[in-house]
């Protein structure tokens, strides 16, 4: 049988919305892949792409240094849609003209549909339908050879399509990826499935398959390592390696020290019972906690752990018979940014995983998510009979809770984090907000302040509780728990943790702030 999966080019012009365009697409069970602009007609073509899209981006396309691409992208026969800033190129490109427009439009907008015979089949029952606007510029003449198919009251052409049918140029000045678009998907799936013509085949079950017969053709008879965190990403990376190559790949688990309560239990019983796995656990907490004494700085913390991390991960790799691939759970996100047509962004913090080991050891890379979102990973988690606990779980840093303890790093303030943060996670889920909050934990301060106890005067530590809402991480804001929610975890852990008299919430949102303190 052959893999192989129609699939969908998007080219992004540097879009904030680029990766929601994949997204869409993908939910159509159709294979997205994003590529930057810039890359030559040859490369393209080389995918073999059942259609194009051309992503929104922040430039004009009159500017001299506008990101542009040949106009033979558009001469292949392969349909497009050019979206935003793709709609303003296609138009530059084919000697249409685009202005500055006298009123930008931001926000929503109410779309009159002027043919729905094609791409807006099925949409708005016929007339009009809301969509989601951002842009300063617009097509003041379409290039020859267009129509227009819908417009707004600011826009005469908020969307317009090749005239000859056989072209199959489509373009939509409004975001249809967006939420703010209700019936966007609608209109993608439009021009996938019809115009396109591409079968729906992309879902989790032939994935597990694809990968696996991958991973098997490159491993060989090979032995493979991964280092496992219980995390989403490294779990699903490692049953599924697992899967493909049974006995031959060894977890490794390294018992820092500065984990969740309940952690180690956790993973032995999920990947060692459940899955029989071989797991290696490294209890090497005392050498984590002795190295880290005394150390204030985030960044020297971070440092700290991820060398010993790796220098316990080498040995025990190099105890495993000489193992020739390391299993990463590298997701889609972190190969576009590297590939982004955006330039390199500046260190904040220094995060914590095995790539530092592949160049010294001559491991090679197995990294079976490279191609999905972390949405499509708890899928694809669920298909491979992973429990919903692993699945859903939220993100938590290798450098784990020496980077909740603001400050040094000692037995007892571990225990007071450790605790503070179960009674924080057992609220959060009671109270049904897990899986709606990106992260809910506890941070503990470096000061002490004075309350009242039992008619006693105490002057014990402060824990701070942050709770955030996100969608990638990379930007957040502070959660909007309920008041009686903050009530019960403040009165539970004053009540229940030895050692603290004082509860805050942190309401800053990221930027500027992060959303873990260190
Ligand atoms: N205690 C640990 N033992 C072994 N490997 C670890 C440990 N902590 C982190 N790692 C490695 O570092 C990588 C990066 O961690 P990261 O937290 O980004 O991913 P994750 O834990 O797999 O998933 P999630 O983002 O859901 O937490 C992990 O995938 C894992 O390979
Ligand atoms: O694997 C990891 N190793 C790290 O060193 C690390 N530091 C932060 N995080 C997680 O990344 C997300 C963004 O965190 P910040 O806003 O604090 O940078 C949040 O989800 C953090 O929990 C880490 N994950
Ligand atoms: N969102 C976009 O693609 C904007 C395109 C162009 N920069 C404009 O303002 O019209
Ligand atoms: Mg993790």
């Amino acid at each position: 049988m052959e893999l192989w999966h129609d699939r969908i080019l998007v080219l992004d012009f540097g879009s904030q919305y680029t990766q929601l365009i994949a997204r869409r697409i993908r939910e159509a069970q159709v294979y997205s892949q994003i590529l930057p602009c810039t890359v030559p007609l040859a490369t393209i073509l080389a995918y073999r792409p059942s259609g194009i899209i051309l992503s929104g981006g922040p430039a004009s396309v009159y500017e001299k240094k506008a990101p542009k691409i040949s106009v033979e992208v558009l001469n292949q026969q392969i349909p497009v849609l050019g979206i935003c800033y793709g709609m303003q190129l296609v138009t530059h490109l084919m000697d249409g003209e685009v202005e500055k427009a006298a009123k930008r439009e931001y926000g929503r907008a109410e779309l009159l549909l002027d043919d729905t015979s094609d791409l807006f089949k099925g949409i708005g029952g016929g007339k009009t339908t809301t969509v989601w606007m951002s842009h300063g510029d617009r097509i003041e003449r379409m290039p020859k050879g267009f129509r227009s198919i819908a417009h707004t009251a600011n826009s005469p052409v908020a969307a317009m399509k090749a005239v000859d049918a056989k072209r199959r140029i489509y373009c939509l000045q409004f975001h249809p990826e967006v939420a703010h678009t209700p019936e966007g998907t609608r209109m993608l799936r439009n021009f996938v499935l019809d115009i396109c013509g591409c079968k729906p085949t992309w879902t989790m079950s032939s994935y597990v398959e694809t990968s696996v017969k991958q991973i098997r053709e490159q491993v060989g008879d090979a032995r493979v390592i991964c280092a496992l965190s219980g995390g989403v990403d490294s779990s699903v990376a490692a049953v599924l390696t697992h899967r493909a190559i049974g006995d031959r790949l060894t977890c490794v688990f390294v018992d820092n020290g500065l984990l969740r309560q309940g952690e180690v239990e956790k993973v032995r019983k999920t990947f060692a019972a459940q899955f029989k796995m071989n797991v290696r656990v490294l209890g090497k907490g005392r050498e984590f906690l002795a190295a880290l004494a005394r150390t204030i700085d985030p960044e020297r913390k971070r440092k700290i752990i991820g060398r010993l991390f790796i220098k316990f991960f080498e040995a025990e790799a190099m105890r495993n018979g000489k193992a020739a691939y390391l299993v990463q759970g590298t997701l889609y996100p972190d190969v576009i940014e590297s590939v982004s047509f955006k330039g390199p962004s500046a260190t904040i913090k220094t995060h914590h995983n095995v790539g530092g080991l592949p160049t010294r050891m001559k491991l090679r890379l197995i990294e079976p998510l490279r191609e999905l979102f972390k949405d499509e990973v708890r899928v694809l988690g669920k298909e491979l009979g992973i429990a919903d606990e692993i699945v859903w779980r939220q993100p938590f840093p290798g450098p784990g809770l020496a980077i909740r303890i603001i400050g040094t790093v000692t037995e007892d303030r571990l225990r007071i984090v450790r605790e503070a943060d179960v009674i924080v996670l057992e609220e959060i889920k009671r109270a049904g907000l897990y899986r709606d909050t990106w992260q809910a934990f506890a941070v503990l301060l470096p000061i002490k302040s004075v309350g009242v106890m039992g008619d006693q005067r105490t002057y014990e530590h402060v824990v701070a509780v942050r709770a955030v809402t996100s969608l990638d991480g990379m930007t957040a804001d502070w959660a909007r728990l309920p008041g009686e929610v903050l009530a019960t975890i403040s009165s539970r852990i004053i009540n229940e943790v030895r050692g603290v008299n004082r509860v805050v919430y942190d309401i800053s949102s990221k930027p500027p702030s992060t959303i873990e303190w260190e």
